[in-house]
């Protein structure tokens, strides 16, 4: 695993992992994205929720500049184009060409391209690194598989490995529990809680309500606009949900108890 330097803690208290102010963007006749603000505290383990087509994974994308929206993204105190090498980034699954043909472990490996180069020699403490960040997801006998060759939750698996490889600071999950079963979903939780513990900073788009709470510390309602967003007891609240989903919301009684 690529060594992270240890949090300063008087810096991480100074400058968010993550700043965002106005952000807007719009696509063709959709607008995305309207003057969305939001502030991820360094050390925090945020859920983006919202309803189908909220802007979620164009909030992602926007802040990795691989969609262009207008407004400011800080990361770390500084441009977010600075910070790069310390943000790791998951893609939606459907975002993703599984026909493509390379093998998890090569898959793993371009989590350490800051480290090699692009074209650079793959050297044993790299490959180490690597197989390492497998390892930690369960994957340590899949390396030589093609991509193509595994199951969805095992290839949700390999690209939360990729962000590991990496050794990030701020880790940017576009829905990492979709599609997978309840036993991946757990190892999954477990690794981004033992990424926190040891001072990362989790920003995950989500999607179920009943595991906010168990899962995150803060959440980010999101409908085009930001609705709220806060520590999970004084921000996932009933009427934020409502305002984010429409009141038609809470058939599930272990969300009626958000009140
Ligand atoms: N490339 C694109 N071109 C045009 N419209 C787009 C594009 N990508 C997203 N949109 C639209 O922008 C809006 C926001 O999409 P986005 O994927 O960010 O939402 P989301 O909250 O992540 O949704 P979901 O929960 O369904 O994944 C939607 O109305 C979507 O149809």
């Amino acid at each position: 695993m690529a060594d992270r330097v240890p949090p300063n803690p008087l810096r991480a208290a100074e400058c968010p992992a993550l700043e965002v102010r106005g952000l807007s963007l719009r696509y063709k006749d959709v607008q995305a994205l309207e003057a969305v603000t939001a502030t991820v505290p360094a050390g925090s383990m945020t859920a983006i929720i919202g309803p189908n087509g909220a802007g979620k994974s164009t909030l992602l994308k926007s802040v990795l500049g691989l969609v262009q929206a207008e407004g400011e993204v800080r990361a770390f105190g500084g441009p977010v184009a600075q910070a790069m090498a310390r943000i790791a980034y998951v893609p939606q699954r459907a975002a993703v060409d599984w026909a493509f043909p390379v093998r998890v472990i090569d898959v793993v490996l371009m989590g350490c391209y800051r480290q090699t180069g692009l074209l650079g020699r793959i050297d044993a403490q790299v490959m180490a690194q690597a197989q390492s960040a497998l390892a930690r997801v369960g994957l340590q006998d899949f390396a030589r598989r093609q991509i193509g060759a595994l199951s969805g939750g095992q290839q949700q698996r390999v690209f939360l490995a990729r962000a590991l490889a990496q050794g990030a600071d701020l880790f940017l999950l576009d829905e990492p529990f979709a599609g997978v079963d309840a036993a991946t979903e757990s190892a999954i939780i477990g690794v981004l809680k033992s990424l926190r513990a040891s001072g990362a900073t989790i920003l995950a788009v989500h999607h179920d309500l009943t595991t906010v709470a168990s899962y995150f510390d803060r959440v980010l309602l999101l409908n085009r606009r930001s609705i709220a967003e806060g520590p999970v007891a004084q921000t996932f609240t009933r009427a934020a949900l409502e305002k984010a989903y429409g009141p038609a919301l809470f058939p599930d009684p272990a969300i009626r108890s958000a009140s």
